[in-house]
């Protein structure tokens, strides 16, 4: 992009802001000139609104009535890198583009000026004799962020307190109020700093990846390493050479438990720790974060998804750890993949991206076969650990006693670990004590009001819970249908149930629940995964969350509870899910030198995604669901979009959605082919019914294009919202 370097006072230019109005609008540059790229304040119609100076004005507006900017806010402009970035994502997802800005601009006070600000954190006294419980939530929460300074009326939004309390506890000697300088850059990391001895595989695979970073080209490699085969320790060199060259790098891990373990080594490595951005962050680190993303004054950021949208000056790195995991999609607001959309900055910004995984998606392993990404392949373990034994129990033949879930088979071998001080982790991917609840007078099963989903109980909280709306309710003593009482019985088994089995198979046994909705902050998740790897637990009950990257040495045994439960959908990625989360569960057994097994209860032994897994060919199965995909033009050898209509009037979704389906004239010019409406399979949400079209094309089609002419020839009712998701990852 060659452009002005400053436009000068009065010159016309033209400011993208955050506000849903289509395009940059034109301005006239303040006193002093500004920057290509400069964030500022302007005027709205009667408000302020920060914006980016996008470029110079286009001139289309009467001259007269052009405004000029308000003030140029103190932050390092956002580089043309940056700008192509947004408006290519934009396109790519059609996301309206001020709606990208705002992805980019989530940091508050962002307007605010310079100088320092006033903060609390908890001081060395001693808590009072009398503890209100106000007081005692103010004090939880500094705790849950182990002792991060708060400004005042976060403190108090988080602690659900007025600031009266928390001034209390000033004068009561608990918290220290100080003034602090704002937004320092973060302390420096030293990329020479001595890293681990790699073993040859390792080495070689860390030389192509510091290869590709001091290149100073964009490229993408698919790190393609097993379970425990020392992919971080091959990508931490990467970031060390980015860190040579003076770029900075960005780490995105899919799960906030895992970036304290991350840091650590970070810390071990480089000999400082790095920024970091997700919901468990406060504000005002958020808001030093983002500004010193743009001036360079943090050299390696470690976050959720959404740190892809952080303003960096010279990003030359892009890590994708865990590349497959179904979390790197945003699935509310803009639609975004932000794996797909790390490639897309990094070729904007001749960067190197490394996807690391033990299973990588379907897209990438095609990425990597047609030439479009390096492939580096770790095989072993690091050091004295094994890859575990993997085997099936064929359910069919275990004796199992009603509302047990456990076999015979699997018992016993919980058992030997018992006996010899190892750990044993018991897999069900369900939160909650059961999945479904049902009346015995009337066969009712008690669904959500709101939604087209079963209540789920979950009986630690007493509360029946919609998984698909959050909303919740005591558990009723009688039939919400027929109105008998003591009649509702379980159907099923969540983690909480399993635990009630285990606790009365193994009494002597220690228990820990890993579930997400069983703590209360991810700090305290990331304290209970930190005691178990200690040994504080004899077994462990998890959901998907023990799947991802943690590390427990004494676990010597994995058992599935149902192998069988990701098979069943008719999802387009069922088969690759399961594949993928059996795998990387069973890749946390045996991880030191104890040797480790895997053992898949299951009704289908015969299942072709169960024999992959248990055969450990993975290539084979890569293969057989690529052709299979393949012969039937799914992605990533054709492509996906997913149109979504909702209304309060079921109706009102279906006219619309009938109409789209007949006007698909702009579709077929491209080859692209449209299905439905149909009900989605949830049908409400919310309160809101749901419609689903999915519009299929061949890979090389210009998909978007067509879809913005197709829905462009409609006119939306009130109240109907239509949505669209290009490459959709889930079908609900
Ligand atoms: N060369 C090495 N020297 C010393 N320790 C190593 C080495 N390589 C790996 N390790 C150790 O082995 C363990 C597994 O390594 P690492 O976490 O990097 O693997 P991974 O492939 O990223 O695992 P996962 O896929 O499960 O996340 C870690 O404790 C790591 O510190
Ligand atoms: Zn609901």
């Amino acid at each position: 992009m060659a452009e002005r370097s400053h436009f000068r006072e009065g010159e016309l230019i033209s400011v993208l802001t955050t506000e849903p109005v289509g395009r940059p609008l034109d301005y006239r540059a303040p006193a002093g000139g500004v920057a290509p790229g400069a964030f500022v304040e302007v005027p709205l119609g009667p408000r302020r609104v920060l914006g980016v100076v996008w470029g110079p004005g286009e001139g289309s507006f009467d001259p007269a009535r052009i405004r000029p900017v308000n003030r140029v806010l103190d932050a390092a402009p956002m580089v043309p890198a940056m700008r192509e970035f947004l408006i290519r994502a934009a396109d790519y997802t059609l996301t309206p583009l001020p709606q990208m800005l705002r992805l980019a601009t989530r940091a508050p006070g962002l307007a605010d000026p310079p100088g320092p600000r006033r903060v609390y954190r908890r001081g060395p006294g001693d808590l009072p004799d009398r503890m209100t419980d106000a007081r005692a939530r103010v004090v939880e929460v500094l705790q849950d962020y182990g002792g991060a300074s708060f400004a005042l009326a976060e403190l108090a939004r988080l602690a659900g307190v007025s600031t009266g309390v928390v001034k209390g506890l000033v004068k009561a000697g608990v918290l220290i109020e100080e003034d602090a300088p704002r937004d320092l850059p973060y302390p420096r990391l030293d990329p020479d700093r001595p890293g681990k001895a790699l073993t040859e595989d390792q080495a070689a695979a860390a030389r192509l990846l510091t290869e590709g970073v001091a290149s100073g080209r964009y490229g993408t490699t698919l790190l393609k390493g097993v379970t425990g085969s020392g992919k971080t320790e091959v990508y931490l060199e990467a970031v060390a050479e980015a860190l040579r060259h003076g770029r900075q790098v960005l780490v995105l891990l899919p799960e906030i438990a895992l970036t304290s373990e991350f840091l650590t080594r970070v810390e071990a490595r480089f000999g400082a720790r790095p920024g970091e951005w997700h919901s468990g962050v406060t504000q005002t680190e958020r808001r030093r974060l983002w500004r010193m993303a743009g001036e360079g004054g943090v050299q390696l950021v470690v976050g959720a998804r959404s740190a892809l949208f952080l303003p960096f000056r010279d990003l030359g790195l892009i890590v994708v750890d865990e590349e497959h995991d179904s979390s790197y999609k945003q699935e509310d607001g803009a639609l975004y993949n932000a794996r797909d959309m790390a490639v897309l900055r990094a070729s904007l910004c001749d960067a190197q991206v490394v996807l690391a995984s033990a299973t990588p998606s379907l897209e990438s392993w095609v990425n990597a076969r047609t030439g479009k990404y390096r492939r580096i392949d770790l095989n072993a373990r690091f050091g004295p650990a094994r890859m575990p034994s993997l085997s099936a129990i064929d359910m069919r033949a275990e004796q199992l006693q009603p509302n047990r879930w456990i076999s015979p088979t699997l018992a016993r071998a919980v058992e030997q670990r018992l006996a010899r001080g190892e750990q044993a982790l018991l897999f069900l991917n369900r939160r909650g004590y059961a999945p479904v609840t049902l009346c015995r007078a009337c066969g009712h099963q008690i669904g959500c009001d709101q939604c087209d989903a079963r209540m789920v109980e979950h009986r630690f909280l007493k509360r029946l819970v919609c998984h698909q709306c959050g909303e919740s309710r005591p558990m009723p003593e009688a039939c919400p249908s027929c109105g008998v009482e003591g009649k509702l019985a379980p159907v099923g088994p969540g983690v909480e149930r399993l635990a009630e089995e285990v606790a009365e198979r193994f009494p002597d046994a220690r228990v820990a629940v890993l579930s997400s909705d069983l703590f209360a902050s991810a700090r305290a998740l990331k304290e209970s995964i930190r005691q178990i790897a200690e040994g504080a637990a004899d077994i462990i009950i998890g959901t998907q969350i023990v799947a991802k990257g943690h590390n427990f040495p004494l676990l010597t045994l994995v058992g599935v509870i149902d192998a069988d439960l990701g098979l069943q959908g008719s999802d387009l990625r069922a088969a690759e899910r399961s594949f993928q989360l059996v795998r990387q569960v069973s890749g946390r057994a045996g991880r030191s030198d104890l040797p480790g097994a895997a053992m898949l209860q299951t009704w289908q032994p015969e299942h072709p995604v169960i024999r992959a897994i248990l055969s450990g060919d993975e290539e084979a199965f890569w293969q057989a669901e690529a052709a299979q995909r393949e012969a039937a033009g799914m992605p990533p050898y054709g492509r996906l979009a997913g149109i979504v209509l909702s209304s309060p009037d079921m109706h009102a979704a279906f006219d619309t959605g009938a109409e789209l389906a007949r006007k698909d004239a702009p579709l077929r010019r491209i080859g692209a082919q449209v299905f439905g409406p149909a009900p989605a399979p949830i049908a409400r949400v919310r309160g809101r019914h749901r419609v689903r079209l999915l519009v299929k094309a061949a890979r090389g089609a210009p998909l978007q294009a067509a879809i913005s002419e197709w829905t462009g020839q409609i006119r939306l009712p009130a109240n109907l919202r239509l949505t669209v998701d290009i490459d959709p990852q889930s079908f609900y």
